[in-house]
């Protein structure tokens, strides 16, 4: 959370480009209108500026109220409105004074404190194709109860449970809906499903072993990758799912060769504690991340 004070032109726009609030200036000050001239001047109006914020971010004013909430790409708050430039003479022109000697200085903009806020949807998110097993992993990790069913797009919005750890840290994991080739392009739940995606800092992809994982490792990277290239970069682990089954078994062994993978079982419970220690680690890593880039952009 930061505060932060707005002069005059300031608007904050967001961005997916964008993944804190660290580059923030506690103060920003746009610049004022100009004044007007003689030989029918008028003054410039103050430059915008434009400073881009996560989406998910949220704007509070002095009284803690939310007066913005930035949730998709473009979306922009006006901070504080800018100083008109100031008129020139020939606006002060009458019947009786045909060469007004007056102009009219620049306005002053507005000035406001408000504090910024990124809401993340959850610390994991699980990413997957539709009836992937994401609803059954969650409620096998937590006390969360997405409904489970043998149909895609059963889940239709983000369910959010928590990991408690032995250290009383806690995990929030979020069950996205499911993605499909072409989400990028808006197909099944689309962009609104990418969204969600944005707002969590680590990535399990969860693929069904019984229908070809490699073939939905790829999609899925790809997917998000058209969408946002940083999302790639994000802490992420691979899983196969369903390995209680023969054929989720051989296509376990099969990717295994090709790729640093998981098997579990999240019907029977299989390899389940391995899977908590993995999100955990991604938890640490991206937790030291955080501190580094703050503690570097306090020097
Ligand atoms: N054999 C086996 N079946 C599983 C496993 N995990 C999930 N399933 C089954 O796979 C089907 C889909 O499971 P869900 O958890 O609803 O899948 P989902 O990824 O949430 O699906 P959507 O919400 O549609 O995206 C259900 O019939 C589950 O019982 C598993 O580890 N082994
Ligand atoms: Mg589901």
């Amino acid at each position: 959370m930061e505060a932060m004070d707005a002069f005059p032109s300031s608007v904050r726009g967001a961005t997916h480009t964008v993944k804190g609030l660290n580059h923030c200036k506690k103060v920003v000050i746009a610049k004022h209108g100009e004044r007007g001239f003689d030989k029918d001047c008028n003054g410039k109006n103050a430059q915008h500026i434009i400073i881009p914020v996560p989406l998910g971010t949220i704007v509070k004013d002095d009284n803690g109220t939310v007066v913005g909430d930035l949730t998709t790409e473009g979306m922009m708050f006006v901070a504080a409105r800018g100083g008109a430039g100031g008129r020139g003479n020939k606006f002060f022109l009458t019947d009786t004074e045909q060469a007004p000697d007056i102009a009219e200085f620049g306005a002053e903009g507005e000035s406001n404190t408000y504090t910024l806020e990124v809401r993340s949807l959850a610390h994991i998110g699980l990413l997957g194709f539709p009836n992937a097993g994401k609803s059954t992993l969650l409620r096998a990790l937590t006390r969360a109860r997405p409904t489970v069913a043998p149909y895609p797009f059963t889940t239709l919005k983000p369910h959010i449970g928590m990991v408690p750890y032995d250290d009383y840290e806690q995990v929030a994991i979020a069950d996205l809906p499911g993605l499909i080739p072409g989400s990028h392009k808006n197909y099944g739940l689309g962009i609104q499903f990418l969204q969600h995606i944005e707002r969590c800092r680590g990535l399990i992809f969860l693929l069904d072993g019984t229908s070809d994982p490699q073939l939905q490792y790829d999609t899925l990277s790809h997917e998000i990758t058209q969408y946002n290239s940083a999302l790639k970069a994000r802490p992420n682990c691979v899983v196969v799912n369903k390995i209680d089954t023969e054929e989720g078994k051989r296509s376990f062994e099969k990717l295994k060769k090709k790729m640093r993978v998981l098997g579990i079982s999240a019907k029977t419970g299989v390899n389940l504690g391995e899977l908590l220690t993995v999100v955990r680690d991604m938890y640490d890593k991206y937790e030291a991340k955080e501190q580094e880039e703050g503690c570097n952009n306090n020097v």
